[in-house]
Formats: C-alpha cells, structure tokens, sequence
C-alpha cells in the first residue's frame, strides 16, 4: 500500500491524535514521548512550538515502528516542505490552503486541512484531500459530522479543538474518523513534570477501548 494511505489507516485505528503544542523544542519531544508512553501512536508536532521541525526530526530519527510523527499547524506551503524533509508523515492545518494540498500532493503525504464548513470540505476534497479535519469541533459539535455525511457520505472527517474524555464517545458516534486532543492531554503539567500527559493519555485509550467495547 502507498505510505499515504498506511498511514491514514493506522491514524484511523489508533483514533487519538495527540496535537502537541510545546514551549520549544524539547518540550515538544517530551510530551511527545509521554503521549506515546500512554499509548497514543499518532503525534502531531505543531509549528506554533519554536523548533518543531527539529522536534519532528528527532521524533522521526528515533521513532518507534509505529510511531507515527506529523506536523500541525502548518499555515503555508514552505512550512510543508520542511516539515515533510524532516520527516512529517502528514500535515495538518488550522485552515484549507490549495497551495499546501499541492505541496503534499506532491510528495504523497496526507493533508487534513481544517475546515468549519461544506463549502470548505468540497473545496478540499477537490484538491485531493483524504481526510477533513473539522475544525474548531468544539464549536460545530458532533453532530456536524452526521449531518454532512447525509449528503457527502465519503467525506472523512476529524475534528480537532475542545476534544475531551466526556465527548469523545460523541465524536465517534457520529462517525468521526479520528480525533486531534491538544489541551486535555496537557492541562495536567506542573513545574516540569510531564508524567501526567502518559496518565491522562491512558485515560483516553481506556475510554475509547470502553466504547469500543460497548458498540460490539
Ligand atoms: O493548528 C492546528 O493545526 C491544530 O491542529 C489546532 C488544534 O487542533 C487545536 O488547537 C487543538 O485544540 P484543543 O484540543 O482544544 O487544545
């Protein structure tokens, strides 16, 4: 299978995105590693973190098989590129840029553009996105994702913004694809003790193991 869809596919079954956003460089690599200590595969490295490309290097260098390392926040297409050479597996953005479909198109990474309406999920349909992030979804809500797959049942979508343990069922209910978490992993830091990203990540993989159970 093409890299693209691995690794779409493998974002899909681990379901959690964690979005990590870090004061600098090492930062980000901690959270990083506890998020992925707590059983999140999927790891997207913003760029509003000051060296999140070096971030993203160091992950990719080191990463486990199935570590999954991406870059969020990628507001133009030279970001992209960098992002892309230091080893992003995919780019995500708070907005819809053709300029940085194009970009990853050309190097067969996957796009998941944020975008809050229809007109915006057609538009980046048609510059050949796979998957939709919905964004913010704190914002358009759960059942958003229902209401659009009435009449666009293909779109993938994948909210991001005010993602939560309490509405992840929610999310999945609708039918989301995946879900980005930024704030909930790391609202629990304290004065350089980032062990409390690995606990709340656990918290997550056993509620969406619960769900998962309660839906078979
Ligand atoms: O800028 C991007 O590309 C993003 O990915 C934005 C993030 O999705 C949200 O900032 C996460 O929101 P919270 O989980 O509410 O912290």
């Amino acid at each position: 299978m093409l890299q693209k869809y691995e690794t779409l596919t493998e974002m899909h079954k681990g379901y959690l995105v964690a979005v990590i956003r870090g004061e600098n460089k090492e930062e980000a690599v901690e959270i990083s590693k506890q998020a992925y200590k707590g059983g999140i595969r999927s790891l997207e490295v913003t760029f509003s973190t000051p060296g999140a490309e070096d971030a993203i290097a160091e992950l990719a260098r080191t990463a486990d098989s199935d570590m999954i390392v991406g870059a969020g926040t990628v507001l133009d297409e030279e970001t992209a590129r960098i992002a892309i050479m230091k080893g992003a597996r995919y780019i995500v953005s708070p907005h819809f840029d053709g300029a940085i479909a194009t970009m990853c198109n050309r190097y067969a990474i996957p796009y998941l553009p944020g975008c809050g309406s229809v007109t915006e999920i057609m538009q980046a349909l048609t510059f050949g996105v796979d998957v939709v992030k919905l964004f913010p979804g704190s914002l358009l809500g759960p059942g958003f994702i229902k209401d659009v797959k009435g009449p666009i049942p293909h779109v993938q979508l994948m909210p991001s913004g005010g993602v939560s343990i309490d509405n992840i069922d929610k999310w999945m209910g609708n039918g989301a694809f995946a879900v980005g978490i930024g704030s909930a992993l790391t609202k629990g830091i304290s004065n350089g003790d980032y062990s409390s990203v690995e606990k709340v990540a656990r918290e997550f993989m056993d509620k969406l193991a619960s769900i998962k159970e309660g839906q078979a």
